[in-house]
């Protein structure tokens, strides 16, 4: 038997499974989370116009030549709102009221603040002149159109989304959200969580692994809770067969009633690997299913420890699925940041200690057990302590892997 995987090549064979990009068109303001399929260039200019930044007043471009001793005046001839442009072009001397958003009249290249004016009746003076293009947004200065602004592989957020919009798309070409089916198994699990019975606890996994899917886009099916039971099991899987993914969760380690590598194995998986350096994690497993029309199915299987299968579902599942949704840069990111203590030296798995950010500093939490969940919930961020590392001592960087983002 082959020894654990590291972390990273246990990723890269992962994702080189990863199920083929699905390409459809979705409405651009239903596209939050989802994966840019191709290419998108703008249907537009922005801003279509030279603009106004401020509100206050567009002078003539002979503002300068026009002045007396530097403070105009020039002769109010009328108004550009946002929305509602100045008709006519201005002549020397001659300035409009503008507003923040409002088109630059012709003949008008640069903007005197209202704060910095003096007006009365319809004559303007300014203590100074602005110079040339002063507050003005000059057309086309945030793309042109034909301009590519959102490359394939780009995950659309809320920025994303807004300037898809403004580039003239209602709609755009991403990648389908993978279907996923999510199976939790153990005799003592039940569904319910208020009618546990003797030697029962509520199934958490289930729920936990749909939660942390769904702001992918992702609503998973849940095939679970399954008894450790051969014919249950190969119930469960049966209804799995339309999934591109299969997450389960439990029955990964060697236990007399870990039967779930058997139970995949008599469904027509193939193994891919089991078992990754890690820890919480370790026994993870990851294994392939062929279907006669139908790319082959990916299966991660988790451990059952609740905490195993939280940490392993953000260093694998996700990546997976983002994987699948052709997302560029589908594994998360980390970033060094300080610890508020000292940390023992690292042991013989890479360790994700669950943490919390305090200020600009992290904090491990004080329990670490792979089944502690009031740790988990209170935990905002991972500490990646590599394997055999050396003790670190407070105020030292370490590496940490947010739970924000998912
Ligand atoms: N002799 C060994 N024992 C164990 C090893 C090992 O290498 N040798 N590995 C340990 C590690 S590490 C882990 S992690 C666990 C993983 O085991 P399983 O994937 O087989 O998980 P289960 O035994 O089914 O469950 C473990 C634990 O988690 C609870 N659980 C399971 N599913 C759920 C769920 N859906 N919701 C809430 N809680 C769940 C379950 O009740 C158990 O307490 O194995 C170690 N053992
Ligand atoms: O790998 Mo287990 O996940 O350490 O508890």
């Amino acid at each position: 038997m082959n020894g654990p995987l590291a972390l990273e090549e246990a990723q890269e064979r992962l994702l080189a499974l990863a199920p083929p990009v699905r390409i459809e068109e979705v409405s651009v303001d239903q596209a939050h989370g989802r994966v840019l399929a191709v290419d998108l260039r703008a249907a537009r200019t922005q801003p279509p116009a030279d603009l106004s930044a401020m509100d206050g007043y567009a002078l003539s471009a002979d503002a300068d030549a026009h002045s007396d001793s530097g403070s105009g005046p020039w002769r109010i001839v009328g108004e550009s709102r946002a929305g509602v442009p100045f008709g006519g072009a201005l002549g020397p001397g001659e300035a409009v009221r503008i507003s923040t958003g409002a088109h630059m009249p012709e003949g008008a290249d640069r903007v005197l603040l209202q704060e910095d004016a003096s007006v009365e009746e319809a004559t303007l003076r300014a203590g100074e002149i602005p110079p040339p293009g002063r507050h003005v947004r000059k057309r086309g200065f945030d793309f042109e159109e034909g301009a590519q602004v959102l490359s394939a592989g780009s995950m659309l957020g809320p920025a994303q989304i807004a300037l898809a919009i403004a580039a003239g798309h209602a709609s755009c070409m991403v990648a389908a959200v993978p279907r996923i089916a999510v199976l939790d198994s153990g005799d003592e699990l039940v569904r319910d969580p208020t009618r546990c019975g003797p030697g029962q606890i509520p199934a958490s996994n289930g729920p936990m692994l749909a939660a942390q899917l769904a702001p992918l886009g992702v609503r998973a099916a849940r095939l679970g809770p399954v008894a450790d039971d051969m014919e249950a099991l190969a119930r469960a899987l049966s209804q799995a067969e339309q999934a591109d993914i299969l997450v389960t969760s439990g029955g990964a380690s060697v236990g007399d009633h870990d039967l779930l590598q058997d139970a995949l194995k008599r469904w027509g998986a193939d193994i891919a690997f089991w078992k990754v350096a890690i820890k919480p994690g370790k026994p993870l497993l990851v294994a392939t299913r062929d279907r006669p029309d139908a790319p082959p199915q990916v299966i991660v299987g988790l451990p059952g420890n609740p905490v195993s299968s939280f940490v392993t579902a953000f260093l694998f599942v996700l990546p997976l699925v983002r994987a699948a949704m052709g997302a560029a840069e589908p594994l998360p990111h980390s970033l060094s940041v300080r610890t508020r203590e000292d940390l023992p030296p690292g042991g013989k798995r890479r360790e994700f200690l669950r943490a919390v950010m305090e200020g600009q500093q992290v904090r491990r939490c004080a329990t670490q057990d792979s089944s502690a969940l009031m740790a988990l919930a209170g935990a905002d961020c991972l500490i990646d302590r590599p394997a055999g590392a050396d003790p670190v001592e407070a105020g030292e960087e370490v590496s940490v892997w947010s739970l924000r983002t998912g």
